[in-house]
């Protein structure tokens, strides 16, 4: 349980040393539009939405082609003495359908973008949803071997890339590419020669875009390695600011920061010399288009091969297609990363699962609090078995103790008992059922756990303390309080029962928060309690209340204590000496200290040590 201290650390760093190229790209862009296709109808009308707003789009220069060349035919065959009538009737029809077709086009894309943000929206929201139930569903040896932080970029920054590129990107992609067939149509058919003259041009600027913008990828990847590991250092030394002032490393920390400072600095300056000065020049390049249109259908039109409206059409086109080029090439660089990024929201949901409950689950009515551990073989991992074969009874409301040296399996051993990990051979008995044939839930609420490492939410206290019976009517969560001694440190407090609280905020001590969840134990009141009894970081005063609620919790249940002052467990009824995952001693404190046992050693030297034994 205390493995799963704080890893996220590392969030920064995960977030930006993510893989950027995904290894299955076919795998995940199938399942993508698998799920995509759960909203067909939706689909269709967006890309019908997009073909009919995009092809009106695509003839207005036409139309505004055609007004030009009617006007410079009626100037030449009337003059300008038709004045404002003449101009009236020439420009009343393509004005009107120019409109009409900009009107329209606008319409459509509005329609096709707010359906296609619904449809980006709703399946972030299915896979949130999916993600979310998975956490529930993760057995706890993924949480021993992933970092909070890895988990947490998974659920925002991946899903937030795979949405980015549903919603807007592959919108953008899709008109980009209509846009360019229907206009490249539509040139091809006024003149192929200037048309594909003007590709060639457009086809160097690609080509130069393409370079510059993997050197801004470069740099920029650069500047946010160099940003993430900036982060990351000042998260480690903010949270351990009074280690770094006990051990007087400020000046140490401060060098560290100022040399990443100034790589980040460097980094960042490159990135922003790419950004700003080299953009310009491609922007240059990409005019390219409009000179070869410009001299070619200036000359074409001077020798009467095209009209002055037509090139000023092709001009209107190279425009109207240069920039949907650019998105089509973004689009495509940005779905790599959103390709890698749905492939790690899969890999994630893809995760092995707890074992589901039996089907034909057994269930104990009234639980006694018998507690069989029968030959018991278990290894965090398969290749290294922790526990050979351990064997143990415990009769209805025993207390035992467990003690024994750091790591020596205590925590594990009730690990097992709250069926955390699945066991590797033997069988663990509540009241002679097989823990695995009972539904977890029934089994996790018949044992009630306080842990040393307390977990608070964001909640008020009386919500805290509620947390194992909902229901709980605030009379009751009242007398949990006064069983567990902490209502009056909570009836000290500016809004009682009301305050909102979290295991972050530090309003809370160790030990105040440590009585809220004896509190919280009292008031699911279970069968079993295991109770992990407080090293350090509890005053003397505290502790004693501490212990004092915890004898209250034990009282008429079956319980088991962590224990590492070894004073206070001389009243248990049995206590287990733990070494190497192993019970090596087991008898009452008398029975133990008689012998020539490693208690007795462990009992003496607590002594010897002074204080603890206290
Ligand atoms: N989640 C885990 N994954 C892999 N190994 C683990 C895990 N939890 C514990 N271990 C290993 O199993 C052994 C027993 O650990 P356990 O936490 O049960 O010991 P402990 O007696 O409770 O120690 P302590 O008094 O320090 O809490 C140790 O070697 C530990 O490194």
């Amino acid at each position: 349980m205390k493995k799963n201290k704080d890893k996220d650390k590392q969030m920064n760093k995960n977030a930006f040393e993510m893989e950027d190229v995904p290894k299955n790209s076919k795998a995940v862009i199938k399942r993508l539009l698998s799920l995509l296709l759960q909203q067909k109808v939706r689909l269709l009308v967006v890309v019908s939405a997009t073909l009919v707003g995009i092809g009106l789009y695509a003839v207005t220069p036409l139309i505004l082609g055609r007004a030009i060349d009617a006007l410079v035919q009626g100037i030449n065959e009337q003059g300008f003495g038709g004045g404002f009538e003449m101009l009236m009737d020439i420009l009343k029809r393509p004005v009107l359908l120019f409109l009409g077709a900009y009107l329209l086009s606008s319409f459509f894309s509005f329609i096709q973008e707010y359906i296609m943000a619904g449809i980006g929206e709703r399946l972030v929201l299915s896979l949130r949803k999916k993600m979310s139930e998975k956490i529930t569903r993760l057995p706890l040896h993924y949480y021993d071997s992933h970092q909070t932080g890895d988990v947490l970029s998974r659920i925002t920054n991946d899903l937030d890339r795979v949405a980015e590129v549903v919603k807007t990107g592959s919108l953008q992609f899709i008109s980009a590419i209509f846009n360019i067939t229907i206009s490249i149509i539509i040139m091809l058919s006024q003149s192929p020669l200037l048309t594909v003259l003007i590709l060639a041009a457009m086809s160097i600027s690609m080509f130069a875009t393409k370079w510059i913008s993997e050197k801004n990828f470069e740099a920029a990847s650069e500047n946010q390695a160099v940003l993430g590991e900036l982060n990351g250092n000042i998260e480690e030394f903010f949270t351990g600011n009074l280690i770094i002032k006990g051990f007087n490393q400020q000046e140490a920390v401060t060098n560290i920061v100022r040399e990443i400072s100034e790589r980040q600095y460097a980094a960042n300056k490159k990135a922003q010399f790419v950004m700003y000065a080299i953009y310009p020049a491609i922007r240059f390049l990409t005019q390219l288009g409009f000179v070869v249109t410009a001299i070619v259908g200036g000359i074409f039109a001077a020798g009467g091969r095209m009209t002055i409206g037509t090139v000023q059409a092709f001009l209107q086109y190279v425009n109207q297609i240069s920039d949907p080029i650019t998105q089509a090439s973004y689009f495509l660089n940005s779905l790599q990363t959103a390709l890698a990024s749905a492939e790690r929201v899969f890999e994630f949901l893809d995760e092995e699962e707890e074992v589901p409950d039996t089907t034909s689950p057994k269930h104990v009515t009234a639980p006694q609090g018998r507690v069989s551990f029968e030959h018991v073989r278990f290894g965090y991992a398969p290749d290294s078995i922790l526990m050979q074969d351990v064997s143990l009874t415990v009769q209805p409301n025993e207390m035992v103790a467990i003690v024994g040296p750091t790591g020596a399996g205590k925590t594990t051993l009730v690990n097992l008992l709250m069926r955390f990990y699945e066991l590797n051979g033997g069988r663990i008995l509540i009241d002679g059922t097989d823990i695995r044939e009972l539904p977890k839930s029934e089994l996790r609420k018949m044992v009630g756990m306080v842990l040393q490492d307390t977990w608070l939410f964001q909640g008020t206290i009386a919500e805290n303390i509620a947390y194992g019976k909902m229901d709980a009517i605030r009379e009751e969560i009242i007398q949990a309080a006064k069983a567990a001694r902490c209502d009056h440190f909570i009836r000290t407090l500016e809004y009682g029962y009301d305050t909102v609280i979290s295991s972050e905020d530090g309003s809370v001590s160790q030990g105040q928060m440590q009585l809220l969840t004896i509190a919280r134990a009292m008031l699911a009141n279970p069968s079993l309690m295991i109770l992990d009894e407080a090293t350090s970081s509890v005053d003397t005063r505290t502790e004693v209340e501490v212990q004092k609620a915890m004898a209250r919790v034990m009282k008429g249940k079956t319980s088991f204590v962590i224990a590492h002052r070894l004073s206070t467990i001389k009243s248990a009824d049995m206590i287990l000496v733990m070494k190497n995952g192993t019970i090596i001693e087991k008898g009452t404190h008398e029975e133990l200290l008689a012998g020539d046992t490693f208690y007795a050693d462990l009992y003496n030297s607590q002594f010897a040590s002074g204080g603890a034994a206290s």
